[in-house]
């Protein structure tokens, strides 16, 4: 038995075999674009998963789990709906088959206009309708044809009848890359025959690819529950094992879909097939281990998070200009000097009334830093207080934090926003109405400005002055805190520059470099409380 070395044997993906045209097509790693508007025009082609299946009106399986695992791995995804099912975490309550001339107008509507890299099927409820996808298979050729053979339901329910196995074997499987069955559908497909063991999964393997796909791999989701989840790939000439650990979870709904999509979606990106399931089962074990705990629907069967974001602990806190009011950044070598841990000196500054927390860590291990930023990140979630990461988009991603201050010099802020999303909070440093201004086109959320007196904190640091920090507040769009030298002495003089837009104040060593940062904080927090009373 082979280990599923990437790259170990690269398994051939042809296009759908009845197309005398593929080769004019040109598909591979090197054609990611393609010039559609002229020679000097050129656009990003964006790989393209057409999946032809069911919908789940529950959306945990079907084309909602398709949509779903293509958008997660970054690969466009249109729709043919073969069927409607009305189901849900209990199971198939009802199924409306859609007509034969309806999935061909779909299937036109799709292939005549955008190219399709890769054709992905699931539910097929019909010969009729395996008939019109293969005539329009031949008439529109695709790189790569994954079949999911979708006969039962995670819950039992049969989801193609007896007359429609015949199809599958004598005309869908000839002509697929790939074949994806669970060992249940294997053996449905074999007649009834017992599928158990791993043994048992080589031979059927081998007696399905003698059906005529390319690679046939069995999904042993459903080995006894003591094994690992182990899957096998033949592809006519070899076997590869991939194993998994077992993620003990009702939350299995869609796997097979997601299974196949996922495999759809790497060879649309021009991978070959073993990296392309190797990929796929990583991605599965994932989503399956963050949503294990989660609770969608009453019944046996949930879905889960192909994005790995539905957790409530993981909701990032939204931007509230007033957050910026008593603006706490923390120091690493201030916190060694004084004996404290990032998390203590995050705690003491929340209750001494700090409304947003920004770790500022510069000496840190990059392990270390991840390590206590999920500790700091869950006693702000506690408080309702955000938590910003100076610099390091990496730590920020990695410890899902609420969003990132960075400087001039460091990450643009329109890459971070690409890389956090819009939910994140983003924050930039400026000098001048230049930079605030670029600084909101990039989808900034904030600015800060500084430093705006002398400072010990941040060496080489050009001093602004009020004027400086007035100029950079008059021509911002966004909402501005200062930053650099203030203190309980100048708090006052600098929310006084009567700028509308200047909502609060970014401190460091007046909080962190003192004995009791609680009480420093709290002392702030009045003052700035003063400003308000009179503003
Ligand atoms: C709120 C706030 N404003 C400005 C800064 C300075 O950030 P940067 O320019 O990235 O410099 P370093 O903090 O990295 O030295 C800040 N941290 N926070
Ligand atoms: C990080 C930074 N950016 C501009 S000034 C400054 C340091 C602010 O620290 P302090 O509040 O101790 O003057």
């Amino acid at each position: 038995m082979k280990p599923f070395l990437l790259g170990s044997r690269q398994t051939r993906i042809s296009s759908y075999p009845l197309d005398p045209n593929f080769k004019s097509r040109g598909f591979g790693l090197v054609n990611k674009f393609t010039a559609s508007m002229g020679a000097d025009q050129l656009t990003a082609r964006v790989p393209h998963v057409l999946t032809v299946a069911g919908s789940d009106s529950g959306g945990g399986a079907g084309i909602q789990a398709d949509l779903k695992a293509c958008g997660a791995r970054g690969v466009y995804c249109s729709t043919v709906i073969t069927a409607l099912t009305a189901q849900n975490t209990a199971g198939v309550q009802g199924v409306s088959i859609v007509s034969e001339a309806f999935v061909e107008e779909q299937l036109k509507s799709v292939l005549s206009d955008m190219r399709v890299d890769v054709v992905k099927t699931g539910m097929l409820p019909s010969i009729g309708i395996i008939k019109v996808l293969l005539r329009n298979l031949k008439e529109y050729p695709v790189q790569a044809f994954v079949v999911d053979p979708v006969l039962v339901s995670t819950s039992g329910d049969i989801l193609a009848g007896p007359s429609v196995l015949d199809c599958f074997r004598e005309e869908l499987f000839p002509v697929a890359d790939i074949i994806t069955p669970n060992i249940k559908e294997a053996s449905t497909l074999l007649g009834g025959m017992e599928v158990k063991t791993i043994s048992d999964m080589r031979s059927a393997a081998k007696l399905i690819h003698a059906m005529g796909p390319r690679n046939v791999l069995i999904k042993g989701g459903d080995l006894p529950a003591s094994m690992d989840a182990i899957d096998i790939l033949f592809d006519g000439n070899e076997f590869f094992e991939f194993h998994s650990e077992r993620i003990h979870t009702q939350n299995t709904h869609g796997t097979g879909c997601t299974m196949a999509s996922c495999i759809a979606a790497e060879l649309a990106k021009g991978s070959s097939m073993l990296p392309a399931v190797k990929v796929a089962k990583h991605f599965v074990e994932a989503a399956l281990h963050y949503s294990k705990d989660m609770t969608i629907g009453k019944g046996s069967q949930g879905p889960f998070d192909h994005f790995m974001k539905l957790k409530i602990s993981s909701q990032p806190i939204p931007f509230d200009p007033n957050q910026l009011f008593l603006y706490a950044v923390t120091d690493s070598r201030m916190n060694k000097k004084w004996g404290r841990s990032m998390t203590d000196a995050v705690k003491e500054a929340i209750e001494g009334g700090a409304t947003i927390i920004q770790l500022r860590e510069k000496e840190s291990e990059t392990k270390d830093f991840v390590e206590a930023a999920y500790k700091c990140l869950e006693i702000c979630h506690e408080f309702g207080v955000p938590l910003l990461i100076n610099d390091r988009v990496d730590v920020a991603l990695a410890c899902n934090a609420d969003g990132v201050h960075v400087g001039q010099s460091d990450m643009p802020a329109r890459v971070a926003r690409s890389l956090l999303g819009p939910d994140k909070i983003i924050g930039v440093s400026c000098k001048t109405p230049e930079q605030a201004l670029q600084a909101w086109a990039d989808g900034a959320d904030y600015i800060g400005c500084g430093g705006v007196y002398p400072t010990m904190t941040k060496a080489n640091n050009i001093t602004v002055g009020l004027d400086g920090l007035k100029n950079v507040c008059s021509a911002s769009k966004l909402p501005v805190v200062a930053i650099g030298g203030i203190s309980h002495a100048n708090t006052c003089s600098v929310m006084e520059i009567g700028c509308s837009n200047l909502k609060g104040v970014a401190v460091v060593s007046a909080l962190f470099d003192q004995e009791c940062v609680m009480s420093e904080t709290r002392n702030l927090h009045s003052e700035l409380r003063k400003h308000i009373c009179r503003g």
